[in-house]
């Protein structure tokens, strides 16, 4: 459906995007990950075409999209770009402002599927609410509305839940995308949060500096990822030296999340407990371990500088092996 193509970019001098080069089917849901910076919503403002290229091509089917340079208005019409200002008119009601593009011809219609639109992202009740009474999540939930609104083909989503709270932002992305994929809309996510990603793509690409590390499915790169960077974008992850846990003898290192490395206090290895971090149904334990730090999840709360033995889960040890 969108095919990106060696695509370079630079605003005045700096070189921000190398060499892009990837596609997406229809009905797909991709995540872009990756630090601050590198690139995301640059590549996002290109594929919608705010930007123009410095080199590369971007086709929509066998359609060429040829950029801002070639259009009077900005944006292709089969794609939505939520951006992360979003732009909204604030003295307009909810409403009004959802349904904005919408065609008056059948007012009945147009009624209907701003009521559908508000359901989905849980505005009901500020239909008549005028936008610049609205709190800032409010308000990301009225420009996801709006975005929606014309039944974009893609939609492009710049850290869409980034402003909501948690209470909400659960049962907004269900909504979201349970809405996505009932309508068959494609999407990309910009995103620093591992939910988003974790539940709801199927696949991410990793942009570092600019360029494309790697495009995986979901799944697969978070229970196989390929490097240090790329695990810890999904939160906290140990490097450890392989041959520690494991009959290899080089000096190889293995990734391991948290939840893989267990108190054993059979384990001759031992770690120092520096800090515990309470996380609800877990503590989320600091420790030195092999002169780095490490963290591991438990149960209990543990108190420094009490020292314990550590294992890797058995899962944990097969992945590691399958690998080498
Ligand atoms: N309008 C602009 N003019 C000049 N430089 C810019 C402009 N917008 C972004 N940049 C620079 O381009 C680089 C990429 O920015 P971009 O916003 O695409 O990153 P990002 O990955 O989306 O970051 P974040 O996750 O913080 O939103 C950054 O170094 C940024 O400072």
């Amino acid at each position: 459906m969108l095919t990106i193509q060696n695509v370079s970019f630079a605003y005045e001098t700096q070189l921000v995007l190398k060499n892009i080069s990837f596609s997406i089917k229809k009905g797909e849901h991709i995540a872009l990950i990756g630090a601050s910076g590198c690139g995301k919503s640059t590549l996002l403002k290109i594929i919608y075409g705010l930007l123009q290229v410095n080199e590369g091509t971007l086709f929509w089917e066998k359609e060429e999209l040829l950029g801002p340079l070639y259009n009077l208005v900005p944006g292709h019409e089969n794609m939505k770009y939520l951006s992360q200002g979003f732009e909204l008119e604030p003295y307009r009601s909810v409403s009004e402002n959802i349904g904005q593009y919408l065609s008056n011809f059948e007012p009945k219609t147009k009624q209907n599927r701003v009521e559908e639109l508000l359901e989905i992202v849980e505005m009901m009740d500020f239909a008549n609410t005028k936008v610049e009474n609205l709190s800032g999540g409010q308000k990301q939930r009225v420009a996801l509305a709006k975005a929606l609104a014309k039944r974009p083909e893609l939609l492009l989503l710049d850290e869409p839940f980034h402003n909501i709270d948690n209470f909400r932002r659960s049962s907004l992305r269900r909504n979201l995308f349970r809405y996505l994929n009932r309508n068959n809309i494609t999407s990309i996510t910009a995103t620093h949060d591992k939910t988003d990603i974790l539940s709801f793509t199927d696949e991410t690409i990793v942009i570092k500096q600019g360029e494309i590390l790697t495009k995986e499915e979901t799944i697969t790169l978070y229970n196989d990822p390929p490097n240090y960077y790329v695990a810890s974008l999904f939160g906290e992850v140990n490097e450890i030296q392989t041959s520690l846990f494991t009959d290899l003898s080089d000096d190889s290192t293995m990734l391991v999340y948290p939840h893989e490395l267990k108190v054993d206090t059979a384990s001759k290895l031992k770690a120092r407990v520096k800090n515990a971090y309470f996380k609800g149904n877990h503590y989320l334990i600091e420790a030195v371990f092999n002169n780095t730090i490490i963290f591991f999840e438990h149960h209990a709360k543990l108190k420094s500088p009490e020292t314990i033995g550590i294992r890797v889960t058995s899962e944990a040890l097969s992945r590691i092996k399958d690998k080498n």
